[in-house]
């Protein structure tokens, strides 16, 4: 290694991207070692979060630790819900509620701004406390308290046990999700901790996602081919974990623009990277624009999590990666501001309430 590719350089990080840095393929990582307290084992790990954070900006990761068990209640929780009437899931509109929270209907949203309404309904929620079992309280210090974004759940009325299912998942991926971020700053070569005062009151939204089948002959010259389960995008925090069931139909954009499935993988989470961690690296690490269009036949089901920094902490690139060659390609804006305005601006085309 020379001296100006020591360790936490911007020329290492540079060297590292493949000269054909067009992927056709999402690596799959195993993150038993995630837990290990051999530090050689996490740094191994951390080399290959590196490798694909940096080519790829997407990984499958194995060994989550999760139960089948506990998403298969998630996910049956979630089909009893938008198998409500219309009228029960309106009155839990996503508009109502300050901070995007609750239920957003069929074409809703529009994320790609040039699109015409995404064919997906949604239900967001974020950090609430839970009793998991009298044995398990999730303490609810870290609460968010403060900042754009931070509002209270909403929940149905008439859907006894969805609620503690839901929460039951979503704090069993958060604990993923903390798992990862001092992988992800070992992967930057920062100390692990670098992200702890920084997600201290995790910034973590999670949907649950319907899509029903579109039409498998369409295609993207005509108009029901345009109109697809979620438009074209990149995510606004710093990384999404998220489940997909067998129907498929994810696609991410490889930097030829040539878009790759990435196809359902039993037992796996997929990650990608969102533009928060674009933003700390000075768009080292990619925020991979992603889609979906559901032509499987099958209605599709989907859980991301979006893992953010809290939001009133300020995006600014790394020092290490801004140099006179590479310059701050970004305005520093507290994360809180950059994704509230994503959001509004997904929301923009649907009338309020
Ligand atoms: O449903 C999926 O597979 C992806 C969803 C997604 O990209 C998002 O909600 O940001
Ligand atoms: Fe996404």
């Amino acid at each position: 290694m020379s001296e100006s590719q020591e360790r936490g350089s911007p020329e290492l990080f540079m060297a590292l991207i493949r000269t054909e840095s067009t992927f056709e393929e999402i690596p799959v990582i195993d993150i038993q070692d995630a837990r290990s307290n051999d530090p050689v084992a996490r740094r191994k790990l951390a080399d290959l979060i590196r490798d694909a954070c940096i080519n790829v900006g997407f990984f499958y990761i194995q060994s989550h630790g999760i139960p089948d068990e506990i998403i298969d209640n998630t996910i049956n929780g979630a089909k009893e819900f938008f198998a409500l009437p219309e009228r029960a899931k309106m009155e839990l509109d996503i508009r109502k509620t300050p901070n995007y929270k609750g239920y957003t209907a069929l074409l809703g949203e529009n994320t790609d701004s040039t699109g015409r309404g995404d064919l997906h309904e949604g239900f967001d929620i974020g950090w609430e406390d839970v009793e998991v079992d009298s044995a398990t309280v999730i303490d609810g210090s870290s609460l968010p308290r403060d900042g754009a974004m931070v509002g209270q759940n909403v929940w149905p009325a008439d859907l006894p046990g969805f609620k503690e299912k839901t929460l039951e998942y979503y704090h069993k991926v958060v604990r993923v999700g903390q798992l990862l971020f001092p992988l992800f700053a070992l992967a930057l070569d920062l100390p692990e901790d670098f992200f702890a005062d920084k997600t201290t009151r995790p910034a973590a939204i999670m949907r649950l996602l319907h899509y029903p089948p579109q039409s498998p002959t369409s295609s993207e010259t005509d108009p029901e081919g345009q109109q697809i389960g979620i438009g074209a995008h990149t995510d606004y925090e710093c990384f999404t974990i998220l489940w997909q069931d067998r129907a498929g139909g994810l696609q991410v954009q490889n930097t030829a623009g040539k878009w790759v499935d990435a196809v359902p993988i039993p037992g796996t989470f997929v990650v990608n990277l969102g533009d928060q961690f674009a933003r700390w690296t000075n768009d080292i690490f990619k925020s991979t624009m992603h889609r979906v269009i559901n032509r499987s036949g099958h209605e599709r089901y989907s859980i991301p999590l979006f893992f953010g920094t809290d939001y009133d902490v300020l995006l600014e690139p790394i020092p290490t990666f801004v140099t006179p060659e590479s310059p701050s390609k970004y305005e520093v804006i507290t994360a809180g501001e950059y994704v509230k305005s994503r959001l509004d601006a997904t929301y923009a085309h649907s009338s309020a309430v």
